[in-house]
Order: C-alpha cells, then sequence, then structure tokens
C-alpha cells in the first residue's frame, strides 16, 4: 500500500456514504495516520450482520488508521435500559470476548486496535461538564432528531435518551479520533456532532458509514424476529433452520434476504481473505483461527469469491469471481434457492467454527454469557427479587427516618428501576 489515494479508496470502499473525506484525504496526504473509532452498545447479543463493520476495520488497519473499538456501556443503559445497569458490566465483558475472537478469526489480531470502555472516561469531571454545557446549547427538538433511529422509541420517552446523541458527539473528542465510523443508521447522530462539536470549540470530524445488513426474511436484520438473524454462537442446526425459513424466491433478486447477505457480508470476508493471502507477511492481517476459505470450494479456480457446490447430476459446481455472476445466475434461475441456501448455511457454519469452538474452550466467557444473558425464561428468580423490594418511607416519617441529604438508599434506587424496567422492558436485542 504506497500512495494517499490507494489508502483513502481502501478506507472508504464499499461504504454506502461518506461524510467530510476531504478532511482524510489532508491527512493521508500529509504523509500522517488517520485515527478513528468505531462504536457499540453492548445490549442484546451480537448477531453476524458484525462482520460487516470489522471486516471494514480490517481495511482501516491496512491502510494504516489507529482504530479505536469503543465498548459504549453508558450507552447501553441510556438508551431506555436495553442493558439494565446490573447486566451492563457483564454484557460489555461478553461483547470483547466475542470481538476480539471475531476479529482474530478474521485475521485481525487485537494487538493492532485499542479497545475502550465509555464508563472509563465519560464519569469524569471534565466530561461531565462538557456533557451539560452541550445540554445548555443543544435543543431538546435537536438531541430527539438526532438519536431517533437509534435510541428505541418509546410512549413515553426517557431523558436518558435525550443525552445519548450528546454523548456520542463528546466520544469523538475524548476518543481523539478524526473520523467516527458507524452503520447509516448513525447518519442523524454524525449530523448532529458535526454540527455541535464546533460550538463547544472542538473539531469537526468525518464520519463514514456503512450500509445496513439485510435480514434473512428480508429488509433488514430484525430484532423482534429471531430467525432473520443468526447468533455468532449458533449450532449448525439452528443456522440450518434459520436458512431454510429465509425468504429467497427463485429468479427474484430484489427482495432476497439470502443473496443479500452473501454480498454484504460472504463476499467481503472472502474478499479479505483472499487479499490477505496475496499480501503475503507484509500487512498487518495475520491467518485467522480457522478455515481459510469458508465459501471456496478447495478446487475452485483462482480469484473465486463464493462457490455453490453442487451434484454433478444437477450440473455440477458453480465458482463465483463476483456477486454480479451470482445474481446473474440467480435471476435467470441458473441458481436454484436450495443450492444457494444450502452454500450459504454450510460457509456460515463454517466461517462460526472458531468463534463456536474458542467460547466452548474458555470457562469465563461461557460464566459471562449466563450472567449478561439470564434465560428470561426463569421466572423464579424474579419472582423472589420483587418480594424483596423495600419500599422507604417517606422522608421524616417513619422509625428509621434521617434526613434525606444521604441520598436514595439502595433499596430505593432498585425500586426505581425494578418500575423503570416494567415501563421500558427490554427488548429481545439491539
Ligand atoms: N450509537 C451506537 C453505539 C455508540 C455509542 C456511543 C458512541 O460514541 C458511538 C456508538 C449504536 O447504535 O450501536
Amino acid at each position: 500500500m504506497t500512495t494517499a489515494e490507494e489508502k483513502y479508496d481502501l478506507i472508504t470502499r464499499r461504504l454506502q456514504e461518506v461524510l467530510g473525506g476531504d478532511s482524510i484525504k489532508a491527512i493521508l496526504a500529509e504523509g500522517r495516520q488517520p485515527k478513528c473509532y468505531w462504536g457499540t452498545a453492548p445490549t442484546g447479543r451480537p448477531h453476524i450482520g458484525y462482520f460487516v463493520p470489522l471486516t471494514k476495520i480490517a481495511d482501516f488497519l491496512r491502510a494504516g488508521v489507529h482504530v479505536t473499538v469503543l465498548l459504549a456501556d453508558v450507552h447501553a443503559f441510556l438508551d431506555n435500559l436495553k442493558a439494565p445497569l446490573e447486566l451492563v458490566a457483564h454484557r460489555t465483558k461478553y461483547y470483547e470476548f466475542l470481538l476480539t475472537t471475531v476479529l482474530t478469526s478474521l485475521g485481525i489480531p487485537t494487538s493492532s486496535l485499542r479497545f475502550v470502555e465509555g464508563s472509563s472516561y465519560q464519569l469524569t469531571r471534565e466530561y461531565n461538564l462538557d456533557n451539560y454545557k452541550l445540554c445548555a446549547t443543544v435543543s431538546e427538538h435537536d438531541a430527539k432528531k438526532a438519536g431517533a433511529e437509534v435510541v428505541k422509541q418509546v410512549d413515553s420517552p426517557l431523558l436518558s435518551g435525550l443525552l445519548y446523541p450528546g454523548l456520542q458527539a463528546l466520544d469523538e473528542q475524548y476518543l481523539d479520533v478524526d473520523f467516527q465510523f458507524g452503520g447509516v443508521d448513525q447518519r442523524k447522530n454524525f449530523t448532529f456532532a458535526e454540527l455541535y462539536l464546533p460550538r463547544l470549540g472542538y473539531a469537526k470530524r468525518a464520519h463514514l458509514m456503512n450500509a445496513m445488513v439485510p435480514g434473512l426474511a428480508g429488509g433488514k436484520m430484525s430484532a423482534s424476529d429471531p430467525n432473520s438473524k443468526i447468533d455468532f454462537l449458533d449450532s449448525p442446526e439452528v443456522v440450518r433452520k434459520k436458512l431454510k425459513s429465509a425468504f429467497c424466491e427463485e429468479g427474484n433478486v430484489q427482495e432476497n434476504g439470502v443473496l443479500a447477505f452473501v454480498e454484504a457480508v460472504l463476499i467481503p470476508i472472502s474478499q479479505l481473505r483472499l487479499e490477505r493471502t496475496s499480501a503475503g507477511s507484509s500487512t498487518v492481517l495475520e491467518s485467522g483461527l480457522g478455515d481459510q476459505r469458508p465459501f471456496i470450494s478447495d478446487d475452485a479456480p483462482e480469484g473465486t469469491v463464493f462457490s455453490v457446490e453442487r451434484d454433478e447430476k444437477f450440473g455440477g459446481s458453480t465458482h463465483y469471481k463476483t456477486f454480479e455472476e451470482m445474481k446473474v445466475d440467480f435471476e435467470n434461475k441458473q441458481l436454484h434457492p436450495k443450492d444457494l441456501k444450502t452454500s450459504v448455511a454450510n460457509g456460515i457454519i463454517r466461517l462460526l467454527e472458531p468463534v463456536r469452538k474458542a467460547f466452548e474452550e474458555n470457562e469465563e466467557w461461557q460464566r459471562i454469557e449466563k450472567l449478561a444473558y439470564p434465560d428470561p425464561n426463569a421466572k423464579v428468580d424474579k419472582k423472589k427479587k420483587k418480594e424483596k423490594v423495600y419500599h422507604p418511607p417517606p422522608p421524616g416519617k417513619g422509625k428509621t427516618a434521617k434526613p434525606v441529604v444521604d441520598g436514595p438508599s439502595d433499596a430505593a434506587v432498585a425500586h426505581a428501576e425494578a418500575e423503570a424496567a416494567k415501563q421500558h422492558p427490554e427488548p429481545n436485542s439491539s
């Protein structure tokens, strides 16, 4: 990788939108290495759509960008308590285990990037003062608009949802980056940051956005339909079942969750692996944990990005070098939905194998997983907890009355949290 233009092209390839690209070009032209971050709020369990930002991170690293991954723990509960306070630390740990493993499986050594927890700096005096300054600058209308696509929209919105975009904007300053990267669903948050950071005297950052990952059922990968998304730890049987029920009609390339998924997730991973092989050892990418070519048959010609394996009596296997070729075949009914689904299922199973293996070999991760995502059907415990809730008498009343300067008791806080959780129940996932 030599010229600034080549680096810029690698940084911005496959993105849906770039705001402020010229500032990145200028940094590269000076021979400097841009700094960026990608933030994720540890709420529900990450699904395999996360491969999209993670493969993009591989591009950034290859172009010499300094990458920070923000585990936005504070944001995870600011967003309608999607991660309730008592679970957020466990979920943060779970995300860290998972992201580290997936990055390694893609051949990205985590030593080449930095992980930061939001709460490690968002609770400081300096950050909070900036937050209050923002609160005295931003209108309620703008804060609401900025969070509209990211913060869960409910009938009785909490104040925390209004703070969310402001904190995300401040993160750019406190993580000291040149650009922030995220899905296009972050667009309103990003333009909000561009407008408001300069009003605090901070630099306006560039924003890079990837397209949203399509769900297997068609449309966006949906939180409410568990069949539309695949968990990193799903077993081969579950992966096959989810693919079987995916919407994939013969000849229809317009509404086709499976094909769209191949284009957005699987082919970029194949390309990444191909580039690694051809670039040799001079790149930051190392060999991954597992199978090097999860979607390509052993006997496929060079340059193949996806193989559909088929019995000779059904015409034999086809090896595609581009997504376009595959799409044309599907449209012309040369590629049958059943064959496509089978090859995609097999590819995903191979891709997830090293992640599942790492999970099975790591007792600490397994312990954290249970704490982070307790079984929602284990109602017994919940009931017990409810009975224990203590309702303190109002200040000045009751035997234990004392001045209120102490702040609310733990029990009062627990009660308030339980009430909040009732009104804003946690969604299945983000
Ligand atoms: N808004 C991001 C999470 C995030 C939080 C804080 C940030 O600074 C950046 C990103 C999401 O929807 O997942």
